[in-house]
């Protein structure tokens, strides 16, 4: 069995864990309206046997014309009230419970996710599927509450309704019963089956869900309109829905079978059962009331065994996957969260001993050893081809993931040994992928000190070290703009603005200068996307604000690292030449080759 599919499996303990955890989860929801619900559902089920009882001995009484019957109709009219209107107020009740239950079970797991402080888990697909069920599942707590309330009804009225046959007829009795118990065992196969299924589908749901996500979105619109793929990802889109309809129908088609046959035999009981019941009462060892009540206890049973057997099927396959959602609020972060301290401000520096890292046993080494020194105060700089591993030794500094083997020191201590939330706080990053948020330019630059959000000062001066502030001061309302057009922030309905992508680099720039007085700065190709202008005005303040603090810098416009106080060259997973500028030049190795091609490549403009 491959990892993938372990981590796919959903066994029986992990069931009955999930119906524990929905049980404590719908009574944390609201324990007094939970148990108003039951009262209500176990009175509602045992309202059709004191009728169907009533009615047999009004019938009696009628026929023997013995006895009043007065009390008699007043009581049938209270359970006729009763059978109509609970199952009203009782709906009423559970949609209130489940919405509850829903907002609980999603802050959980929005909670649960917040421990993922790592990446290796949530890049798994199989986490991905399982926290798309999860995240359904949040949203189905009422169909959990429904097969809570079908089976307290379905086994009440069963038991009600089986006694009641029992006195009429011990032999019916049994029959009834054999002909449903198989009805409900198939149920619960079928649910099993379908919860299987349901996972299944996911996958390709998901990647249903990408392609639609493709050709809907406002980012891949234009390449999709240049290139002409659209009909081609639609192909796809539709190969997924068509996989899904198949799994589904293939399993309706099953259900279909069983059900048909079930359905027929239930049939067959209850006309064997009349026909009894009828020559009984003709014989004279059965009265017309108890005709009436056999007839209903007969149909009251078959309809028991119906709700009992879709509700325990239905409920176990909401549970099959609510046991996602537990695997997904219970999972171990990824990370051992660090049994010592906070980290501590740094004195020495940052040091990576032989760091070796794959992203997974599947995956090739991307770093084979890297020995690398930032000493506290350096300004130094990673540069290497496309794909050599700068982008990864960066996650691996800000602990996205853990070296697969070697250890990296902060001032001598294991990044291991350090609570990720406490190193990350001594970290402020440009990444070469940054976010572009779709909300204000305020907000934009402030997300990167959530203290300075609403210190204005603050945001400007971030603005400004990066070069932004002269374009958001120019857009409609000015750091309040919000910078999207998907949707409206707050109660402004104006159209929000577009920026170009060098606009956006600078306000991940200035995202990452708000952050002040943080130990270590990385900046992962922070002017790719800037005009030349730009970049050399970029850079100027990037060294400006580099000067005397430890920072590292990825650059491929090698003239931008040129000043640094250490430059790395990453090649074949480890550091390969280490140096200055010039001392890198007077190598005249690999470095000193990039560096000329560039140099080469302006000069040879006319
Ligand atoms: N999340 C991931 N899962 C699996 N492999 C990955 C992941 N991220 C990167 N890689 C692989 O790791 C290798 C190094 O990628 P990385 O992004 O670190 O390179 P880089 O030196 O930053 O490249 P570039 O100069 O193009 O930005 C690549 O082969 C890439 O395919």
């Amino acid at each position: 069995m491959t990892v993938r599919e372990a981590d796919r499996r959903i066994g029986a303990g992990q069931v009955r864990a999930a119906g524990a955890a929905a049980a404590g989860l719908l009574w944390r929801s609201g324990p007094a309206r939970l148990t108003g619900l039951l009262v209500m559902t176990a009175a509602a089920a045992t309202a059709p046997i004191a009728t169907a009882w009533l009615t047999k001995l009004v019938l009696d009484r009628l026929v023997s014309r013995t006895g009043a019957v007065g009390g008699l109709a007043v009581a049938l009219a209270f359970a006729g009230l009763a059978v109509a209107a609970l199952p009203v107020v009782a709906h009423f009740v559970r949609a209130q419970i489940g919405r509850a239950a829903s907002t609980v079970a999603t802050d959980g797991l929005f909670a649960a996710l917040g421990r993922q402080v790592g990446l290796r888990t949530f890049e798994n697909p199989a986490y991905q599927d399982r926290l798309r069920l999860a995240q359904e599942s949040c949203g189905r707590m009422p169909e959990i509450v429904d097969g809570v309330g079908g089976t307290l009804s379905g086994t009440l009225s069963l038991v009600g309704f089986l006694g009641s046959l029992f006195v009429l007829s011990p032999a019916m009795t049994g029959v009834v019963l054999a002909a449903a118990i198989p009805a409900l065992l198939a149920e619960l196969l079928l649910a099993r089956r379908r919860a299987a299924v349901e996972w299944r589908v996911e996958r390709f749901a998901r990647r249903e869900f990408f392609y639609s996500q493709l050709l809907t979105g406002i980012p891949a619109a234009t390449e999709i309109r240049l290139f002409g793929i659209g009909a081609f990802l639609r192909a796809r889109l539709m190969d997924e829905r068509r996989s899904a309809n198949d799994a589904q129908r293939r399993m309706d088609e099953r259900e279909l079978r069983t059900m048909g046959g079930l359905t027929a035999l239930s049939a067959a009981v209850a006309g064997a059962g009349l026909w009894w019941a009828i020559t009984s009462a003709r014989d004279g060892s059965l009265s017309a009331g108890d005709v009436s009540m056999f007839v209903a206890a007969v149909a009251g049973v078959q309809a028991a065994l119906g709700t009992l057997a879709s509700s325990i099927a239905n409920g176990q396959a909401r549970l099959l996957s609510f046991a996602h959602y537990v695997a997904v609020v219970r999972a171990e972060p990824d990370l051992p969260s660090g049994s010592g301290d906070a980290a501590p401000a740094l004195r020495q520096g940052l040091e990576l001993r032989d760091v070796w890292f794959r992203y997974s046993d599947d995956h090739p080494w991307v770093l084979r050893g890297v020995d690398l020194t930032i000493p506290h105060g350096a300004a130094v700089a990673l540069v290497g081809l496309n794909g050599a591993g700068k982008s990864t030794l960066v996650k691996l500094l800000c602990r996205m993931y853990d070296p697969t083997r070697g250890r990296i020191l902060w001032d001598g201590v294991d990044l291991r040994d350090i609570p990720p939330a406490s190193l990350r706080e001594r970290i402020s990053a440009v990444f070469q992928d940054h976010m572009n948020y779709d909300m204000t330019a305020a907000e934009n630059i402030g997300l990167g000190e959530l203290a300075a959000m609403d210190d204005r000062a603050r945001l400007v001066d971030a603005a400004t070290r990066a070069g932004a502030h002269d374009r958001i001061a120019a857009l409609p309302r000015g750091y309040d703009t919000p910078l999207t057009r998907i949707f409206e922030i707050g109660e402004d309905t104006s159209t929000g603005v577009v920026l170009s992508g060098g606009q956006w680099q600078r306000l991940a720039l200035a995202r990452s200068l708000v952050r002040e007085g943080r130990d270590l700065m990385i900046l992962d190709e922070p002017s790719s996307g800037l005009d030349p202008e730009a970049e050399h005005e970029v850079h100027a303040r990037i060294r400006e604000h580099r000067h005397g603090r430890t920072s590292l810098l990825i650059s491929h416009r090698l003239s931008a690292v040129r000043d640094a106080d250490r430059i790395a060259v990453l090649e074949d997973g480890r550091v390969s030449e280490l140096g200055t500028h010039d001392s890198l030049l007077a190598d005249g190795r690999g470095y000193a080759r990039l560096f000329r091609l560039q140099a080469d490549g302006y000069q040879a403009v006319p």
